[in-house]
Formats: C-alpha cells, sequence, structure tokens
C-alpha cells in the first residue's frame, strides 16, 4: 500500500480531509506519512494490522486523558481509509514532530552534540516515568532530534504501564534478550534501552558483532560492559553506562541527575584546563628566553 504525493485521504467515518506530502518512515506496523490539513502539518500512520494500530491508539488516548508533565496532545484523529488499491485500512493523525532521527543528527551536527542530546532523552523518559508509563521501545529510529538538540519520542506502541508486561520491543535493546531482567515494564528497563542505545550510536559494528557471535543463553550484561570499557568514545559515559545496564538508577530522574553531574563535572575540567594556544605560547617564551640568556652569556665571555 503506497500513498502518492498529493493524494487527499478522507475518513471513512468522520470524513477529515488530509493532503498527503510525503512518506517519513515504516516500520513493522505501517507506514507514517507527512500530511496537511487546513495549513496545519500533521503524521498520518496506516497499518495493515488493525489489531496493532488499535494497541498504538489505545495508548496514546490513554496518554492523552492522563495529560500529564511534559505529554503534550499527541492523537488527533482514528478512522479508515480506502487506498489507491480500493481496500480499507486503518489510520491515525498524530502530531508531526520535526527533526531527523538520532542518528542522522549527531552525523550531521557532530557528536560534541551526544550529551546534550542524551539529557534531554533522559528528560522525556523521566517524564513518562512519573506518570506510570514506560516507553519500551527506545531504540535510534525511535528519537527523533531538532535543532539545538531538542528531543521527540515516536512510536508510542511500545509504551506500557508500569508493571504490565512490554508490549512492543527490538531485541538488541531488550533487557530480557541480553539475560539481564524480565520484561516487566518499569524505569529501569528503559534505561537499560537507553545505554544499547549508545553502544549502538557509537560501536554499532562491534554491537552487531556481539549479537553474531554469542548463544542466547550466553548473552549477558557482561558482553555490554565489555564493549564500555574498551571504547574510548565511550569511555566519559562508560561509568553511567554499566550502572544503567545494571539497573543501577531507579528512574530516568535519577538518571538524567547523575548525566548532568557528569556533563558538568567534564565542562568544568575542561575550562580549567590550560587551552592549547597558550601552552604553545609558554613554550615559545621559554625557547627565545633560552636563546637571549646564552646570547648574553656569550657576549659576556
Ligand atoms: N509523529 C511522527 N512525526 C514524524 N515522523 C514520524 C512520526 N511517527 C513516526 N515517524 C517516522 O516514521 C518511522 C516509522 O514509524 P513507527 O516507528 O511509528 O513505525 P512502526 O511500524 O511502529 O516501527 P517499528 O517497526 O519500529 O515498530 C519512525 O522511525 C520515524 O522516522
Amino acid at each position: 500500500m503506497e500513498l502518492r504525493r498529493g493524494t487527499i485521504v478522507v475518513g471513512k467515518w468522520k470524513g477529515g480531509r488530509y493532503r498527503v506530502e510525503r512518506l517519513l518512515g515504516e516500520g513493522a506496523n505501517g507506514k507514517v506519512y507527512l500530511v496537511q490539513k487546513d495549513r496545519d502539518w500533521y503524521a498520518l500512520k496506516v497499518g495493515a494490522d488493525a489489531v496493532d494500530l488499535q494497541s498504538e491508539i489505545n495508548v496514546l488516548g490513554t496518554l492523552a486523558k492522563q495529560k500529564g508533565p511534559g505529554i503534550e496532545p499527541f492523537l488527533f484523529d482514528v478512522d479508515d481509509l480506502y487506498a489507491p488499491n480500493g481496500k480499507e485500512y486503518p489510520f491515525y493523525i498524530m502530531r508531526y514532530v520535526r527533526g531527523t532521527t538520532l542518528d542522522a543528527y549527531l552525523k550531521q551536527q557532530g557528536a560534541q552534540w551526544f550529551p546534550l542530546v542524551g539529557l534531554n532523552l533522559l528528560g522525556k523518559l523521566a517524564r513518562l516515568h512519573k506518570s506510570g508509563w514506560a516507553f519500551g521501545d527506545l531504540k535510534v529510529e525511535n528519537v527523533m532530534v531538532a535543532d539545538y538538540g531538542h528531543v521527540d519520542l515516536v512510536d508510542f506502541g511500545g509504551v506500557t504501564a508500569i508493571g504490565k508486561s512490554i508490549r512492543q520491543f527490538t531485541e538488541i535493546y531488550d533487557r530480557g534478550y541480553w539475560n539481564s531482567g524480565s520484561r516487566t515494564a518499569d524505569p529501569k528497563y528503559d534505561l537499560f534501552s537507553f545505554a544499547v542505545l549508545c553502544i549502538q550510536l557509537h560501536e554499532p559494528k562491534r554491537l552487531h558483532a556481539l549479537t553474531k557471535e554469542l548463544l542466547p543463553q550466553n548473552r549477558s550484561t557482561l558482553d555490554l560492559s565489555g564493549l564500555l570499557t574498551s571504547s574510548s568514545d565511550l569511555k566519559p559515559v562508560a561509568g553511567w553506562l554499566k550502572q544503567a545496564l545494571e539497573g543501577g538508577f531507579a528512574d530516568a530522574a535519577e538518571g538524567a541527575e547523575a548525566w548532568r553531574l557528569l556533563m558538568h563535572r567534564r565542562d568544568t575540567r575542561k575550562s580549567s584546563a590550560t587551552p592549547g594556544w597558550l601552552k604553545g605560547l609558554a613554550a615559545t617564551t621559554s625557547v627565545l628566553l633560552a636563546i637571549s640568556i646564552y646570547w648574553l652569556l656569550r657576549n659576556m665571555m
């Protein structure tokens, strides 16, 4: 099923009219299009499986009612559409999240944005945890980043009430896959995925190799920690990530506070260190001084 640019989608039951602009992305549960209605932009998700889509809609509906701190309205319309092939598909309209996926953002803007983006992402998770939810399917593709490292989560298909079984997950980010805990939704589950996400961003090849070489029963947190200690990129946050993998933070708010302190300490250390140009200047001055003394002593003799 494909919706071309310019197609007008009309909801079968409620009659909402949306003009298709372009495909934003697609996954196992459906395709997401950028659409326009009354000059406003929205994202339209259309799926072949009504049950899967319905469970996402239920979560979004509950989140919308809850209006917890930091949970912006995300769901605007739910309906069915007739595709150009004549078949009927369920769809829903959600807020359009501007930005690029996390890995693309870091490639475009530079890895120096990683600590700030990480902190903002932990902030988003913290708000969800505070309202009694775990995100569940946290992965690179579900994190959108806009200007100045502003972070938004997409794909609420895995969002699960704390204490229930995680509804949707992706293997390498899953605590159960690494034999490191249950698949029960709790804030620590998301922090585990957050740690894997950081590894995926910096050491994708080595992480992939690990999944290939280990037998399922042998996978463990220790293997992931091993990657951390031997990665120069991850060194500054290795201790934090290890703690997250081991369930050492109660929730994302606690994790964010520790992450913030880590950033602050790094910044302080950097600013108190002697800048390169000053070191160069000092070295040149010493050489000039040595030459002057040499000439002075020679002329005196
Ligand atoms: N609200 C949105 N605004 C902008 N882009 C979005 C939005 N929702 C989804 N996308 C884009 O579409 C892609 C696929 O969407 P989504 O993850 O919801 O599909 P899915 O079928 O549930 O995927 P998965 O197989 O990962 O479960 C996302 O990775 C993202 O790039």
